[in-house]
């Protein structure tokens, strides 16, 4: 295995063979998830640690753009709210990226699911929102230059031990360059009912942007409802035309999660998270909050 030291501490290109031998030759079960991506599997390596390995499903040019996007960007990222890259294979044809394994799977796992929502007390979903505010930040703001993610979403969010969040899937991120503010691009990519309509209908993308997402992602961590719709629905039924009604009414404690009604459940908090939610999903662009004032 050669090691690459850079600003992340030991990234290692690792042999075909040596990633075949730690996912017990790419075993269905040591299977942890599809995406569209390719398949992702747990490994073990010699020296006991545990890792994610995704293995790129076809070399087409989309995914190899993908491939080098996601390397780039987060080669030299490094925070506790940030998935980590350890290392990839790039060998027979085949493309692996080789990630910290994060025990406890992906956020939407959890808020959409009737039994599994119950695990989430509020107290640790509002811990999840300031993990993910802190992730976020750090893209936007001390990195140099800055990233945009564009595609921030609850499945897009790993969480680890103690369940802290992890900010994961870099494979559409926007480095931006010089003093740019937007940028942008020749396809909107991200994911409908995350994706704000300066993306969506214009495809400018900017720090803003994943601000959007980010509003939509606390809100359905509070609801635990998803948000199907563009950013806006001509039939007023979306989970963020609801939130905006609720709130308008002055009742939108009711608009929480009944699964995880509990004993922790601080009403000052969740009405504070709806509101920062709702801050971030406005129309306009100079409306939304920055990344640094969502740090709470
Ligand atoms: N580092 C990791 N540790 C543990 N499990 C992981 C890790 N990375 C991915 N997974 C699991 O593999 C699944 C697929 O992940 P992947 O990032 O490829 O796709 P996705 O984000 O679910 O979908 P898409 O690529 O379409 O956005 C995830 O839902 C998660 O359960």
């Amino acid at each position: 295995m050669n090691e690459l030291v850079g600003p992340v501490d030991r990234f290692q290109f690792m042999e075909f063979r040596a990633v075949a031998e730690a996912t017990n030759q790419f075993a269905e079960s040591n299977k942890l998830g599809q995406g569209g991506f390719g398949t992702v599997y747990k490994g073990t390596l010699p020296d006991g640690s545990e890792v994610a390995v995704k293995r790129l499903a076809n070399t087409s040019s989309q995914g190899m753009t993908e491939f080098r996007n996601e390397i780039q960007t987060i080669l030299n990222v490094l925070h506790l709210n940030l998935v980590r890259l350890l290392g990839c294979c790039c060998e027979r044809e085949e493309i692996i990226l080789i990630y910290e394994f994060l025990e406890n799977s992906s956020l939407n796992q959890y808020i959409f699911d009737k039994t599994r929502s119950k695990l989430l007390n509020w107290d640790t979903r509002y811990k999840i929102i300031k993990g993910i505010a802190e992730g976020l930040l750090y893209l936007h703001s001390y990195t140099n230059p800055p990233i945009i993610h564009r595609d921030l979403k609850p499945s897009n969010i790993l969480l680890g031990k103690d369940m802290i969040p992890k900010i994961s899937d870099f494979g559409m991120a926007k480095i931006l360059t010089g003093d740019q503010r937007e940028v942008a691009t020749e396809k909107a990519v991200g994911t409908r009912g995350y994706m704000a309509e300066e993306y969506a209908m214009h495809m400018t993308v900017s720090q803003k942007s994943d601000i959007f997402s980010f509003g939509v992602t606390v809100l359905e961590i509070v609801t635990g409802e998803r948000n199907l719709e563009y950013c806006n629905s001509f039939r007023g039924d979306s989970l963020l035309d609801k939130a905006w009604r609720y709130w308008n009414d002055g009742n939108c404690i009711n608009l929480i999660d009944s699964n995880y009604l509990d004993s922790s459940l601080v009403e000052e908090e969740i009405l504070r998270s709806i509101q920062v939610g709702l801050l971030c999903v406005q129309p306009h662009v100079d409306d939304r909050p920055s990344t640094k004032s969502l740090s709470y």
